[in-house]
C-alpha cells in the first residue's frame, strides 16, 4: 500500500507507455500468450528487480538468489515440455515460458520425474495448484488507505482500466461509514460508474446490512462480506464486540430470502500477534465452526457455501 503525498488525477494514471513498462517487469506479463493458453508462468532474464515492478535498467546482472526459481524453469526445459519464446525490446530480453499440456506428461512420466527434473522441482512443480483466483482490491483496499481521497472519476477510470488488463475480479468499493473511511464515501457514485462494465465481477465489500442494502441498491451483484476472528481487531475494524462478530448470520437470512444472492468470498481477517490475541487459532476455529453449522441448519444454499469456506 501506498500513499500519496498529492490528490490523483486523470493525468496521474499511468500512461501507455509506464503500462508497457509494468506489464514488462510484473507478474503481468506472465500471462499466457496467445499461442500458449495452458497453465504458464514467465521469467525476465538479464535483469535484477528489487521488486516485481522496479527493475534497475543499468544494473543488469542476473542472480540465482534474485530468481531462485529460474533454475527450475530451465531444469523442465530439458524435458523438452517447455516452449520458450523471446521478446527482445531494446537491450533487455524477456523470455516468456509457458508450461503446456506437455510438462504434465513429462512431470508424470518416470523420465522427467527420475532423470530430468530433480526430487524437489517436481514435488514443488506438483503441489502448484491448477487454478488461482485473483481478487484485485486495489480499488478500495489500496484507496481506503490513501492519505488524500482520490476523485470518484479517477477511481472509475482505475476499475476500467484493472478491467481491461483482464482481471477479473476487482472489489469496486465498500459501503461502509464516510466517517470511519471517508476516502470511500463516494462508494454509489463508484458502484454506478462501473455498471454495465462486462467481463469482470465486481463485489462490494459490506461490513453490516446497512451497507449490504446500500450495495444492492446501488446496482452491487456481489457483495465481500468479511469478519474478524480476533476481539481487538473486530473491535477497530467494524467497533462489534467479538460475540457479535458474526454479523454474516444477520445478513444471510436477508441474502437468501430477499434477494437469493449468493456469496463466494468471505473474508475471515486473522490477525497476528500485533492485535494481542493469544488464543487466535481456537477462535478462528470456534468462529469458522458456528459459521458453518449456522450455514448448514439455515441456508438452501449450504453445501456451495461451505465448500466456498472450505477454498480459504
Ligand atoms: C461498520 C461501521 C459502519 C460501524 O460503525 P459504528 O459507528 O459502530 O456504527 P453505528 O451503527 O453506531 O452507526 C454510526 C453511524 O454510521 C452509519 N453507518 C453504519 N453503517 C454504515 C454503512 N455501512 N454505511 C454508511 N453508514 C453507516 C450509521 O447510520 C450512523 O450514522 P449517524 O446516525 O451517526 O449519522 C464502521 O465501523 C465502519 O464503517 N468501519 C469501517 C470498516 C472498514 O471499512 N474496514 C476496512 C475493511 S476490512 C479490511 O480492510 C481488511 C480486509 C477485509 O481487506 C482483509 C485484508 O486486507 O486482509
Amino acid at each position: 500500500m501506498s500513499s500519496l503525498e498529492e490528490p490523483l488525477g486523470l493525468d496521474k494514471l499511468p500512461s501507455m507507455s509506464t503500462i508497457d513498462r509494468i506489464q514488462r517487469f510484473s507478474s503481468g506479463a506472465c500471462r499466457p500468450r496467445e499461442d500458449n493458453m495452458g497453465m504458464g508462468y514467465c521469467f525476465i532474464e538479464g535483469r535484477s528487480c528489487s521488486t516485481s515492478n522496479s527493475c534497475d535498467e543499468d544494473n543488469e546482472e542476473y542472480t540465482a538468489e534474485t530468481y531462485p526459481w529460474k533454475r527450475h524453469t530451465r531444469d523442465i526445459a530439458q524435458c523438452r515440455s517447455f516452449n520458450q519464446k523471446n521478446m527482445t525490446k531494446g537491450r533487455n530480453s524477456m523470455k516468456f515460458g509457458m508450461i503446456d499440456d506437455s510438462l504434465s506428461d513429462c512431470l508424470s512420466s518416470p523420465r522427467g520425474n527420475s532423470k530430468d527434473i530433480p526430487h524437489s522441482t517436481h514435488k514443488f512443480l506438483s503441489s502448484i495448484p491448477s487454478y488461482v483466483k485473483i481478487v484485485e482490491v486495489g480499488p478500495r483496499d489500496g484507496l481506503q488507505n490513501e492519505k488524500n481521497t482520490v476523485p470518484t472519476a479517477v477511481k472509475i477510470e482505475l476499475i476500467h482500466r484493472l478491467a481491461s488488463c483482464g482481471l477479473s475480479v476487482v472489489e469496486a468499493t465498500s459501503f461502509v461509514s464516510p466517517k470511519w473511511v471517508p476516502q470511500l464515501a463516494d462508494a454509489k457514485d463508484v458502484m454506478q460508474g462501473v455498471h454495465g462494465l462486462e467481463g469482470v465481477r465486481l463485489p462490494a465489500l459490506t461490513p453490516n446490512l446497512k451497507g449490504f442494502d446500500a450495495a444492492i441498491a446501488a446496482g452491487a451483484r456481489e457483495v465481500a462480506v468479511f469478519a474478524s476472528a480476533s476481539e481487538s481487531f473486530s473491535k477497530s475494524n467494524i467497533n462489534v464486540v467479538l460475540k457479535r462478530v458474526l454479523f454474516v448470520t444477520e445478513l444471510l437470512p436477508v441474502l437468501l430470502k430477499n434477494y437469493q444472492f449468493l456469496f463466494e468470498d468471505m473474508y475471515l481477517v486473522l490477525l497476528d500477534a500485533q492485535w494481542k490475541d493469544q488464543s487466535l487459532p481456537q477462535k478462528w476455529h470456534m468462529l469458522l465452526k458456528n459459521y458453518m453449522i449456522w450455514v448448514a441448519l439455515k441456508s438452501p444454499l449450504a453445501t456451495q457455501l461451505v465448500s466456498a469456506h472450505q477454498e480459504l
